[in-house]
């Protein structure tokens, strides 16, 4: 029996496909490499370049491996610029889901994790979200995350599915060298590759209402995220009860500017981060409560703000 991810070939993919191994859950990729990186996929891991939308060739590759649940990555993940595309927000993560559902029930495949996100809460008024908190997501990318979880609470209502959607706050660091970040889009990621270029970071926005009048976000470190993952396969698969949906928060709150000092600090680089206009869409506080996944999940923070920082800059220079 093995667990089918999708997405496999990503940054965050590719942490949860070593986690399986090492928990001797045997993982098989489907990616469709439109931002995936073969080198990250082990060599003894079966892999198939696809697209989530080839429902037949799904339920081939299902059958072949005995799969017994699915980890759902693949999807479309810039909040901000599916703005200007929303239809293909969609059509990854509504019709891709529903695909990809389509081809599990036609294979009895009956166990999923889906990779959701803080961003189908968009501003919220708390201090510390909670999955009661609401849900309004600001972007085609949040709404797109929110319809793929109702669809696959539908679908354990219709088919029995056992499901939980794993609510994802800000992603970063590195569980290994070779595995890095390879979002354009994301601070870590452009803060790096600035550092890596002899050029200065940017900050988005110093006049928030915040207590440095930056963004604060909630960072948690891939590695752990990916443990998380291997929980939920783990519990569904013993039919243990779990709940629909988790966020995976640290329940603290950092500053673009503190990031910016955790990464002088870490890289020995003095600079002065550039000051930029707000960037559209950027709530200016996000922090999760990630009680019901410490109780469920195992989830707990293994890794300091120092060590995201450390490995992610460390993983940078192999880009
Ligand atoms: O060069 C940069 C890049 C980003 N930022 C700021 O850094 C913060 C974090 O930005 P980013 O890393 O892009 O993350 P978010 O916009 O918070 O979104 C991420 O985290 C969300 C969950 O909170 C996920 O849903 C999204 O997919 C993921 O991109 C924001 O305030 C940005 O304005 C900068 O100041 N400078």
């Amino acid at each position: 029996m093995s667990w089918l991810v999708t997405g496999g070939a990503g940054y965050i993919g590719s942490h949860v496909v070593r986690s399986l191994s090492a928990a001797g859950l045997d993982p098989v990729v489907v990616d469709s490499m439109a931002s995936g990186v073969r080198g990250f996929v082990p060599d003894q891991v079966p892999f198939y370049q696809l697209n989530i939308l080839q429902t037949e060739k799904l339920v081939e590759i299902m059958k072949r491996h005995d799969v017994s649940g699915v980890i759902h990555l693949a999807g479309y993940k810039y909040a901000g610029e599916s703005v200007k595309h929303p239809l293909l927000a969609f059509e990854q993560n509504v019709t891709g889901t529903a695909h990809l559902l389509e081809a599990m029930e036609s294979s009895r495949v009956h166990n999923m994790v889906f990779s959701s996100s803080a961003a189908v809460y968009g501003t919220p008024d708390e201090d510390l979200v909670t999955e009661a908190t609401g849900t309004f997501p600001e972007s085609p990318y949040g709404q797109s995350k929110l319809v793929g979880e109702w669809l696959i609470r539908d679908q354990g209502v219709a088919a029995g599915l056992k499901h939980t959607s794993l609510r994802y706050f800000n992603v970063v660091g590195s569980g290994s060298d070779e595995l890095y970040d390879a979002s354009p889009h994301n601070l870590f990621p452009l803060v790096f590759q600035a550092l890596n270029a002899g050029k200065t970071p940017k900050i988005f926005g110093t006049d928030y209402g915040t207590a440095d009048g930056t963004c604060v976000r909630d960072y948690v470190h891939v590695a752990d995220l990916a443990l998380a993952h291997v929980e939920a396969a783990k519990k569904l698969e013993a039919d243990a009860p779990l709940e629909p949906v988790y966020n995976l928060g640290s329940g603290d709150g950092v500053s673009v500017r503190q990031i910016m000092d955790a990464v002088a600090k870490v890289t020995g680089i003095e600079f002065s981060a550039l000051e930029e206009a707000r960037r559209p869409g950027d709530p200016a506080r996000i922090v999760a409560d990630g009680t019901l996944a410490a109780r469920d999940l195992d989830w707990k923070m293994r890794h300091s703000l120092e060590q995201m920082v450390h490995s992610a800059w460390k993983a940078s220079a192999r880009r």
